[in-house]
């Protein structure tokens, strides 16, 4: 019989959901220290090079704001790519997460980037909310938006599978949402409770179940199984994120979803997503050839 991640003790489980301790490059705080050096640094350059329209209120809580980066002619039409970060839901926000700006923009590409209230202050069922409401009400304001592509990273790629099945009656506008990539992601919460990032999160397991996408996929809205969706891990990603993107994979292609699945070989679970900022980077070509075809 095949282990489950309910097999691992404590201390195992803890090191398979610490991504930084996976990293061949740096040692784990220095990979942290690194990514968030790049990705504010990053976002620096994107607000200097871009159009942007920031701190758009999107919700009445101080923290529901997000960022706008526009491409040239934005006035026209334009396909927009959300951003959503990853942090385990208790670290990073949108002001180190615009990194990914200007090879998109160059192709006539808008950037959306929110906020939502990380814990402790915010939990799960919040977050999720936040995001999809941003969202709404980015394509309800911006009615020159084409089409709609959701890009998330580790605990963003989980927001980004909790986005593709959102029932849009319940929110101000349905989004044409095209595609998804996500990239090291974490699609069943329920080991995590078993985890130090449930210490801040404090998930019962109810509130894990509902907010698991690999546990939600049979809502997703028929306009949504239309969509590309695109699963990505970093060669360096720990067995666990291996195994629940594969498994997440699995799953879209049972019912049907057109998805792909892709390691990244000699990235870990940082540097997968800080490339972006180059547009020959290979999975800044993904994303650029997905936008183009769909
Ligand atoms: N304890 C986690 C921390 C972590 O995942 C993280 C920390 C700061 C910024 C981003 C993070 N993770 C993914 O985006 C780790 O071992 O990497």
């Amino acid at each position: 019989m095949e282990l489950s991640w309910r097999d691992l003790g404590r201390e195992e489980l803890e090191h398979q959901y610490s991504p930084s301790q996976w990293s061949p490059r740096m040692d784990k705080d220095a990979v942290i220290k690194a990514h968030v050096k790049e990705t504010t640094e990053g976002t620096r350059i994107s607000r200097s090079v871009a159009k942007t329209i920031l701190n758009i209120q999107y919700g009445e809580r101080e923290s529901e704001k997000l960022d706008l980066y526009l491409p040239q002619g934005s006035s026209t039409g334009f396909p927009l790519l959300v951003y959503i970060h990853g942090g385990y839901w208790q670290f990073l926000s949108k002001e180190e997460s615009g990194f990914m700006v200007p090879p998109l923009v160059r192709h006539g590409i808008g950037v959306m980037v929110m906020d939502y209230d990380i814990a402790p202050q915010g939990h799960m069922d919040l977050i999720v909310s936040q995001v999809r409401r941003s969202i709404a009400v980015t394509i309800q304001r911006y009615p020159q938006i084409t089409g709609v592509y959701l890009c998330g990273h580790s605990a963003g790629a989980h927001l980004v599978a909790m986005t593709l099945c959102t029932k849009w009656s319940e929110y101000v506008a349905t989004p044409d949402i095209k595609g998804a990539i996500l990239v090291s992601g974490v699609f069943d919460l329920l080991p995590i409770i078993h985890t130090y990032v449930n210490d801040a999160l404090k998930m019962s397991e109810m509130e894990a179940e509902r907010n698991s996408p690999m546990r939600c996929l049979t809502q997703m809205e028929s306009h949504i199984r239309t969509c590309q969706i695109e699963v990505v891990v970093a060669e360096h990603d720990s067995p666990e994120f291996h195994r629940q993107s594969q498994e997440y994979f699995q799953s879209l292609q049972a019912l049907g979803v057109s998805a792909t699945f892709t390691q990244i070989n000699g990235t870990d679970h940082f540097d997968v997503i800080e490339q972006l900022h180059d547009e020959k980077y290979m999975l800044t070509q993904m994303i650029l050839d997905m936008i183009k075809k769909t």
